[in-house]
């Protein structure tokens, strides 16, 4: 294994890289942010500029780090991590000292040639809460519902998962990125020794000039047993009314959210099917063209954030219903990870389909979209679906 080049005394932020299975190769869980989309692989290493916690809003804040991080080697310097769910939160965002660059993975001849099998795992796993009391969350939810004050919920639970022995994150990662080439795959340090890994299908952002993307998805199946069962349940989802008001309801906030920041935007009128490993979703690609250069990747986040893909409509009202109902604090989870560079172009995903990891604990999460007509045993399936993308890569057979 060839670790790319670097040493102690580097200082240079921008290196580039060919190989993006050698990226992958040399991560190091605890100094390195590692974040791959199928439009590059990018590898930062040790911190030359946090992003400050403090009052400002939170893109001010990281255009002040990447500004600090200027040098004449680095003009334009990128800042890579996780914002939580509350971005008014301390976030876990830097400017490494080092940072390598590739292209997509999937490009890669190297890449999925070598996968490490995942050991038998053993250990504990603890839901938070169990499938039972998820469902009477979710029975509240429909209550809430039912008085009209709200449209939709996304109402979230917790796995924890303890080894017997010390998790292997770097394996962790590549089977993430080997299963879902496509997704947005991230592992960062997110705070308290934990380190925030999963392979999101959800790109909330991505701003390249004056050009501005979000692939917005909401309305889920889990993926079949076997051919048939998996054509099924993506022709059930491709037809099912329920779900397609779920996934306007996100549509719709979303194109709301952009409209002051484009002179045009532009939407397919239907949604289309995508796919991960484990789940099918209605997915919908928004393009834009920004009226204003200046505005940022992550700016343009925060003014979709929290979308009904995460949180709700009405939003307050979501998040009153979440904070009632929830058993957990949600951390980094539906919060965003991602990069963006001086100039403001970046991609942040929503950071869904992961966990947070220590060395032998990782704490899972999964929600769903509640609207008039979900069906709370359903909506635990679907949870326990989505848990399968971070337990199959850790071994576990659920
Ligand atoms: C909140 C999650 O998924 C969101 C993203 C896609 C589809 C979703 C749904 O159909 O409910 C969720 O809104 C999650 O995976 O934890």
């Amino acid at each position: 294994m060839t670790a790319p080049p670097s040493s102690p005394t580097d200082v240079t932020t921008d290196r580039r890289y060919s190989a993006a299975d050698e990226l992958l190769r040399s991560y190091r869980p605890a100094t390195d942010r590692f974040f791959a989309s199928p439009s590059g692989t990018l590898l930062a290493r040790g911190v030359r500029a946090a992003v400050r916690h403090g009052p400002e809003p939170l893109p001010v804040r990281v255009r002040s780090a990447l500004q600090a991080a200027r040098t004449d080697r680095t003009p334009v310097p990128v800042a890579i991590g996780a914002v939580p769910f509350h971005v008014t939160e301390p976030c876990a965002v830097a400017v490494p000292r080092v940072m390598y660059r590739a292209p997509a993975l999937a490009a890669d001849p190297a890449f999925a040639s070598v996968v490490p099998p995942s050991s038998a795992w053993r250990g504990r796993l603890r839901p938070l809460p169990g499938p039972e009391g998820y469902a009477s969350a979710v029975e509240a939810v429909l209550e809430l519902l039912r008085s009209g004050e709200l449209s939709k919920v996304v109402l979230a639970r917790a796995l924890d998962v303890t080894s017997d022995r010390d998790l292997d994150l770097p394996g962790l990662l590549r089977r993430l990125a080997v299963s879902d080439p496509a997704a947005h795959v991230f592992a960062v340090p997110s705070g308290g020794g934990r380190t925030l890994l999963g392979a999101s299908p959800e790109l909330l952002v991505a701003r390249r000039g004056r050009t501005v993307t979000t692939v917005l998805l909401a309305g889920s199946r889990p993926r079949g047993a076997d051919p048939r069962q998996d054509a099924q349940y993506a022709a059930e989802l491709r037809t099912s009314d329920k779900d397609r008001r779920e996934h306007t309801i996100l549509v719709d906030a979303a194109l709301e959210a952009l409209h002051p920041h484009c002179t045009h935007l532009d939407r397919p009128p239907v949604p289309r099917l995508s796919a991960t490993a484990t789940m099918w979703h209605l997915a919908t690609a928004v393009t834009g063209t920004l009226a204003d250069e200046h505005i940022t990747a992550l700016a343009l986040a925060c003014a979709l954030h929290p979308t009904p893909a995460v949180c709700g409509t009405p939003t307050p009202a979501a998040q009153r219903a979440i904070r009632e109902l929830e058993r957990f604090d949600r951390g980094m989870y539906t919060g965003l990870v991602g990069w963006e560079d001086l100039h403001g172009d970046g991609e942040w995903a929503l950071a869904i389909r992961c966990a947070e990891a220590t060395s032998r604990t990782a704490r899972l999460f999964a929600g769903a979209g509640i609207v008039a007509g979900s069906c709370p045993q359903a909506e635990t399936a679907e949870t326990g679906a989505k848990f399968a993308t971070v337990l199959r890569a850790l071994g576990v057979q659920p």
